[in-house]
């Protein structure tokens, strides 16, 4: 088991890189302390499983340091740095049976047989595959053989870490909840650090302590999820993160006021004090629709906007709102009274978040 860092960390797939955009890794230091459960988090094309295979050591970095423990290993092969991995896709010996797939890991670093033994009961009772132990593998559904995957990357308890790069994508939706579930379980008894990717906010959320959010080759936050939920870092993790994600829209100071399009925002001198002193032309506004203030009659302070449509979802629903040219989301509790054609809404200062240049700054509340 190990803490996992990684050091000034960059890496193109190109020969001679020259613009940012070159990067699939674009120059981090991060570090995954020993023992956590980690995911990380970030649409198609981010740069997660790049991460991944560099740790893995499966690919070099352009530049950088891959420390375990303290200890460089960008030198070292995947066999020796001891790492398990379990892919998106299930790899298992389909003539061998379950249990001697799951061996296969232990007896490979010469483990006595009776370990191995307690091991694979062990692992195979977790993934409840005790009744296919005898089965051949090419005999199994594709959950099952994703279960088998599964087993082995987490059948040896003495790796620096176990990564899981999409591991549920070929499961059923109905097992992928018991599966994380199955898996913060195993975390919790094993105590191994484990890295999970996935482009799934539910499933980051539902199995990692932590979450590190990539956008284009960086890690925009790293947080626990009621922290991306309250105060993300960058636009892109506002955006990201939640559903619908949070609302965004560019504002400039005017004669004292804060204005978005034409409209004005009443909002606190402390906000409008950050958005006159903004270094940058581009200044946004971040508030989740979960924390619009909704009335169907005119309030202090309200602004008046069009309602386009409400979605109805049962214990709640989410209203789509014209404030001028810009679009927003509300989400409104099933006892709230429902506006019709317009509403008149409010944004809590404590809610409202600052971004210059895509990310956030923080607001001196007066
Ligand atoms: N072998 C490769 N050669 C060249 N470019 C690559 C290679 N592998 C990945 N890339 C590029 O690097 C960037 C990051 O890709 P990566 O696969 O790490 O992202 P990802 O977040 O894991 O996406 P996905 O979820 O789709 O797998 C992308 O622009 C991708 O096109």
């Amino acid at each position: 088991m190990a803490e996992i860092a990684l050091k000034s960390l960059a890496h193109s797939y190109l020969a001679t890189p020259g613009s940012p955009e070159d990067y699939a890794i674009r120059e981090m230091t991060h570090v995954w302390q020993q023992g956590g459960a980690y995911a990380l988090l970030g649409p198609s094309g981010c740069g997660k499983s790049t991460l991944l295979n560099i740790i893995s050591g499966l690919l070099e970095p352009s530049s950088g340091e891959v420390l375990f423990d303290g200890q460089v290993v960008n030198a070292l092969s995947p066999e020796h740095r001891n790492i398990a991995q379990v892919f998106q896709f299930p790899v298992v010996y389909d003539t061998m049976t379950v249990y001697d797939n799951l061996a296969f890991p232990l007896r490979n670093v010469g483990t006595s047989e009776d370990k191995v033994h307690e091991r694979v009961l062990e692992v195979a009772d977790v993934l409840e595959l005790t009744p296919q132990l005898k089965r051949k593998a090419k005999n199994l559904s594709a959950d099952e053989k994703q279960k088998v995957s599964m087993g082995r990357g987490l059948v040896r308890d003495d790796v620096s870490a176990i990564l899981f790069d999409e591991p549920l994508t070929v499961i059923d939706p109905q097992l992928k909840w018991k599966l994380r579930r199955k898996l913060k379980e195993i975390h919790q008894r094993f105590n191994i650090t484990m890295v999970y990717v996935t482009h799934d906010q539910l499933e980051a959320s539902t199995f990692a302590d932590k979450i590190a959010v990539m956008y284009e080759g960086q890690v925009v936050q790293f947080g626990t999820p009621r922290e991306l939920f309250e105060r993300p870092a960058h636009t892109f993790v506002g955006y990201f993160i939640g559903s619908p994600g949070m609302n965004l829209f560019d504002v400039r100071a005017r004669d004292g006021e804060i204005v978005a399009g034409d409209t004005i925002i009443p909002l606190g001198r402390g906000i409008y004090d950050a958005v006159a002193k903004a270094s940058s032309n581009n200044v946004k506004l971040g508030v989740r629709p979960e924390f619009v203030e909704v009335h169907v009659a005119p309030v202090e302070g309200g602004i008046e906007v069009t309602v386009d449509d409400i979605q109805d979802l049962g214990t709640y629903s989410i209203l789509s709102l014209h404030l001028g040219d810009i679009a927003l989301k509300a989400r409104i509790d099933e006892d709230s009274p429902t506006p019709h054609n317009n509403a008149f809404i409010r944004f809590p200062d404590d809610r409202i978040g600052l971004y210059v240049d895509e990310f956030r700054v923080e607001i001196d509340h007066e």
